[in-house]
């Protein structure tokens, strides 16, 4: 048995705009519904949401058998959480608020096994379908992608040498972390956040990377398509939810 082709790793690096939906609300049910609406691929989130590992695998299982890629965003940049997620089958990691070399550097080394990395060796688990995968180990960083976040003036000045490290893979703009830290709080098209995002999408393309962004609101998402981002979030169970149910009894006279 060998481990299913990353069609979004495939398709990211050779330029393609992949459209992805963020999933916030910890459940494998509405993660599996997003799973089957023709997304490239989605986010479970592990930072702002109510996520663990286990929860985690239970979304990576509900949406196994549909032709979308899931990504796992972790709350830091553990390398233990690291090590358990990608051992669960997490092999598109997000990992938030990488400001320098030396930080994406130990996140990548923890994404490997030796002699380049540091990840924990286990003979089987989800990831290489419970020791099914013989050649898992020997090849798993070949259908990893590893995802930094980049959302403070730091991680903005050290982006072009972050994105030239092998196994930095694309640089995800936060917007809404990146505008908080550059005093714009809620307010990510402020003309100056707006040239950051630019700068990332340079600092990527520099190295040949691509580059992400949640994007919600779609003259901001078409915005950044335009602009060069190709890993485009376009929206959040989260918000889908709140919206379509506020409607509904807006429309009833009920809000
Ligand atoms: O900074 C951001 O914006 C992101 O990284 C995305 C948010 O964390 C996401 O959870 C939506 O609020």
């Amino acid at each position: 048995m060998q481990e299913k082709h990353n069609s979004l790793k495939q398709n990211a690096m050779d330029g393609q705009v992949q459209i992805g939906i963020w999933c916030s609300l910890g459940s494998a049910m509405t993660t599996e519904i997003v799973a089957g609406s023709g997304c490239d691929w989605l986010l479970i989130d592990g930072e702002h949401s109510p996520n663990d590992l286990l929860s985690i695998t239970a979304q990576l299982q509900a949406v196994g058998g549909y032709p979308v890629e899931p990504v796992v965003r972790l709350p830091s940049d553990d390398s233990d959480l690291i090590k358990q997620h990608m051992d669960a089958g997490a092999r598109n990691l997000m990992i938030p608020n990488v400001r320098n070399v030396a930080q994406a550097k130990r996140i990548i080394a923890a994404t490997r096994y030796a002699p380049e990395g540091v990840r924990g060796y286990s003979v089987g688990h989800r990831a290489n379908n419970f020791g099914r995968i013989k050649d898992y180990h020997a090849n798993a960083h070949k259908n990893q992608l590893l995802f930094l976040q980049i959302e403070c003036a730091e991680g903005l000045k050290n982006a072009a040498d972050i994105a030239a490290l092998d196994g930095a893979d694309v640089l995800f703009v936060g917007p809404g972390d990146l505008s908080t830290n550059l005093g714009a709080m809620g307010n990510p098209n402020a003309e100056h956040v707006q040239q950051a995002i630019r700068q990332v999408i340079a600092a990527a393309a520099k190295s040949g990377k691509p580059t992400g962004i949640l994007a919600p609101v779609k003259a901001d998402a078409d915005r950044y398509i335009e602009a060069g981002c190709k890993l485009v979030a376009v929206g959040a169970d989260l918000g889908l939810l709140a919206r379509g149910s506020d409607a509904l009894m807006t429309s009833f006279g009920k809000a």
